[in-house]
């Protein structure tokens, strides 16, 4: 049985200001430093310990990262950085505040965009200051990578590319990962390892900086259980 730990980095401060983020570089809230640092803890008192890390571009999910490695001591252990982990893209509504956005385009219309599994929100033009392509992180990507928005399916693409390419081998090589990233790539990971209709992964929401373990079978890492761990 091998195992994994997911978290979703701590609290941004766009989640404190309810505004919609995707690929757009906010850095950790105070509550969110304090929560990556209680992630960490947590990790030490149950004693898990790790030999890879994976996490997204993004600060919030690199700084997350790094304060849970540090409280573990494991400051020197190889930390892989992806796009393929990033944030689901949210196009032309990063930036946005969440509730005013409701407010415009009604409850309906702002669910639609944030938990369906196939409705891309509007897309950025290249022309927009957010377009990612001027973006030196994004300087090796093709322009046809490069999105201007991106539904959960999108996303899951991605990042399960980077699953099957990079993370499934280092598990089946028997290294112990922690993958550092984002609300929906954590979505999409746990919609392909659990199998979810898309159905179900609208009600799936995950909690900031809380690890989520996931317990994988050891011949094709098909999942025998999963459980967040908190304090006790
Ligand atoms: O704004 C975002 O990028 C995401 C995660 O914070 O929000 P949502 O909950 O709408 O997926």
């Amino acid at each position: 049985m091998r195992k994994i730990v997911l978290v979703r980095h701590g609290e941004s401060v766009w989640n404190l200001e309810n505004r919609f983020t995707g690929w757009s570089d906010v850095d950790l809230s105070d509550n969110g430093l304090v929560e990556a640092r209680r992630a960490g803890k947590i990790l030490v008192h149950h004693g898990y310990t790790f030999d890879v890390a994976y996490t997204s571009v993004l600060k919030r999910a690199i700084r997350t990262l790094w304060i849970i490695l540090s409280e573990m001591d494991l400051m020197w252990i190889p930390a892989h950085k992806t796009w393929m982990l990033n944030e689901r893209h949210y196009g032309a509504l990063q930036g946005l505040n969440k509730a005013e956005t409701a407010d415009k385009y009604g409850e309906a219309q702002v669910h639609m965009w944030r938990r369906s599994v196939d409705v891309r929100p509007p897309a950025l033009d290249k022309r927009d200051p957010r377009y990612a392509g001027t973006d030196p992180k994004y300087s090796a990507l093709r322009e046809s990578e490069v999105p201007l928005t991106e539904n959960l399916m999108d996303t899951e693409q991605r990042a399960l590319k980077y699953w099957h390419q990079t993370i499934a081998p280092a598990i089946h090589s028997d290294k112990k990962v922690i993958i550092a990233a984002h609300g929906n790539t954590i979505r999409a990971l746990v919609k392909y390892l659990d199998d979810l209709s898309d159905e179900a992964v609208v009600d799936l929401n995950i909690p900031t900086g809380l690890p989520l373990v996931y317990e994988l079978n050891d011949e094709d890492l098909s999942p025998v259980r999963h459980y967040f761990i908190e304090e006790r």
